[in-house]
């Protein structure tokens, strides 16, 4: 499940990820929530779908704008859990009424 995905692999999971892109070794989202409660929120439902994983986002946080940059840092690079935790962090965002600014 953790090795390094090939640009070939990446590419083709990416049609399924709309508003994600990969810049390097990371991939990158942001979402808009309607005010800062629900920002947080989703953050919160982000924060326990990582600690059921074991993997984890780095987060940015301002107002109603969060930022998830994802990255397998045992591998130095992109492997399954990071498509895996993107599509956790879509499917939640969906969830609270979060879109994507992608
Ligand atoms: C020891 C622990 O399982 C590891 O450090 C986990 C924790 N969360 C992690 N999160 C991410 N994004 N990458 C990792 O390599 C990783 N490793």
């Amino acid at each position: 499940m953790s090795r390094l995905l090939t640009d070939e692999e990446l590419d083709r999971q990416l049609q399924d990820l709309p508003g994600w892109a990969v810049d390097g070794t990371q991939l990158l989202a942001g979402f808009e929530a309607p005010d800062f409660p629900t920002a947080i929120r989703l953050v919160d439902e982000v924060a326990a779908e990582a600690e059921d994983m074991n993997h984890h986002p780095d987060i940015d946080i301002r107002w109603r704008t969060v930022h998830f940059a994802l990255s397998t840092h045992d591998k130095g690079g992109l492997t399954q859990l990071d498509i895996e935790l993107a599509h956790r962090i879509s499917t939640a965002a969906g969830r609270f009424g979060v879109r994507s600014r992608g």
